[in-house]
């Protein structure tokens, strides 16, 4: 059988990668009991994969209901009272648990999870407890046979669309394509006040994000604090927050109930959708930044982990033919890998008539880098830099890296970076920006 994903013709899917990566692994151990090898090695792979995406979440996104955050008083939590809150006909008080208020969306694989299934003995969840895995959780990937579902939508609903997930971290590491499946599969809901959109202990179908033009919404969970249909407030979301991605993470009961304090719009994620494409695209964005960087000459001296470390931060950016990645004078807060199509370098120089004119010093094209000098010396971009791609050429995309992280993870390159910026072409003519 040949089970290495690129060797064959069709897209390989995130099944296939991890069949290629167990086979490898079996024929370096050589295992005497194979399917004990193999039950193990797959339970390690699914705790180290909700692990890395715990990690991602807390980092960017961090949810109120993390095991550290649950007791924290938040300086977000609203003033509203939850005593104030009833049950609507949502609520728990009038529902049977597990009737999601978005209903149950005609996609494959959207079955609400099995509460209590054991295959493989499924890691605790974040919460502490141990939770169901679907057999969905070994193979995240769609494949073409299972298209995400898709709500039409108006410019408006698009552009309140795009406001409601632009902080939301893991669509940063979405390409234009991917993106626009995400935004078609994404489902507009209206709620009154003081209705329950996710109710504690109930099975996670959807993972959901606030309107910004909505009025904040908040969470309660039993305990505290107390309300007799909804327990302890907890919580509260303003403008921007998401929720209800624990539970789908960890194919975990809810772990708190999310009540609107007014009348609300949202937008429902389904979780096979969450999973197959935001998972699955996160999983394979670094997989591909993996083998990426060990192809730029300036990280040849970084180790696979260092590398892999890079890759977990590194954020997709695309730019059309004229688009400038960084202006020349402004204050630098990223650093660049191109991935792929092609840029130029252009700095203000004086021409033979005293004029102000941009003139091209240099190009890039896969694998350079530019944008460090302002990060690694604390001046203003030093050049502007644009993409250029002919029509029919593939746009520029580049890979950003926050100035933080290009201090943490890339200061060990500071000599080698400043020893080929002494390359750069500056004649007398540059405007030196301040
Ligand atoms: N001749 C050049 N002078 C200055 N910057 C250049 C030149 N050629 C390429 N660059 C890159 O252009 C980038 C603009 O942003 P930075 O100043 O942060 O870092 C700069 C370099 O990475």
């Amino acid at each position: 059988m040949d089970c290495n994903p690129k060797s064959s013709s069709k897209i390989p899917s995130t099944f296939d990668y991890l069949i290629a990566d167990l086979t490898r692994d079996v024929n370096r151990a050589q295992p005497r009991d194979a399917l004990q090898f193999c039950a193990n090695w797959f339970n390690t792979r699914l705790q180290e994969q909700r692990t890395r995406i715990r990690d991602i979440f807390e980092q960017g996104n961090p949810s109120p209901v993390s095991p550290h955050q649950r007791t924290r008083d938040d300086s977000r939590t609203s003033t509203t009272h939850i005593a104030h809150i009833t049950p609507s006909s949502n609520s728990p008080a009038r529902r049977p648990s597990n009737h999601s208020p978005f209903g149950t969306l005609e996609i494959p694989g959207n079955a609400a999870v099995n509460g209590d299934g054991a295959f493989l003995g499924p890691p605790p969840s974040a919460l502490g407890r141990r939770v169901s895995v679907s057999a969905e959780s070994l193979s995240p990937s769609s494949g073409p046979e299972r298209p995400p579902p898709f709500f039409v939508k108006s410019p408006e609903q698009l552009k309140r669309l795009e406001e409601a997930i632009q902080d939301a971290f893991l669509f940063r590491k979405l390409d234009n394509k991917k993106r626009a499946a995400v935004l078609g599969a994404m489902k507009e809901m209206h709620f009154g006040p003081y209705e329950a959109v996710i109710t504690q202990g109930d099975d996670g179908d959807y993972s959901i994000f606030p309107d910004h033009d909505a009025p904040t919404s908040s969470t309660s969970t039993a305990a505290g604090d107390w309300h007799p249909v909804y327990g302890k407030k907890v919580f509260a979301y303003t403008r921007g927050g998401t929720f209800g991605e624990l539970a789908l993470m960890y194919y975990a009961k809810r772990a708190a109930t999310v009540v609107t304090t007014s009348p609300c719009t949202l937008w429902a994620l389904d979780r096979v959708t969450f999973q197959t494409i935001l998972l699955d695209i996160s999983a394979r964005t670094r997989r591909s930044y993996e083998t990426f960087l060990a192809s730029v000459p300036l990280l040849q001296s970084l180790n696979d982990a260092e590398r892999a470390k890079l890759a977990d931060v590194l954020q997709p950016r695309e730019f059309a033919d004229g688009e400038v990645v960084v202006h020349e004078g402004e204050l630098g807060k990223e650093f660049y890998i191109v991935e792929e199509g092609e840029a130029e370098v252009l700095k203000k120089a004086r021409n033979q008539q005293g004029l102000v004119v941009d003139e091209v010093v240099n190009k890039y094209k896969r694998g350079d880098y530019f944008g460090e000098l302002a990060l690694l010396h604390r001046t203003p971009r030093a050049a502007t830099v644009r993409a250029i791609s002919a029509p029919g050429q593939p746009n520029l995309k580049v890979a950003a890296l926050d100035a933080d992280a290009f201090t943490r993870l890339l200061g060990p390159l500071r000599d080698l970076m400043e020893r080929s910026a002494l390359a750069y072409t500056t004649t007398s003519s540059h405007i030196v920006s301040q």
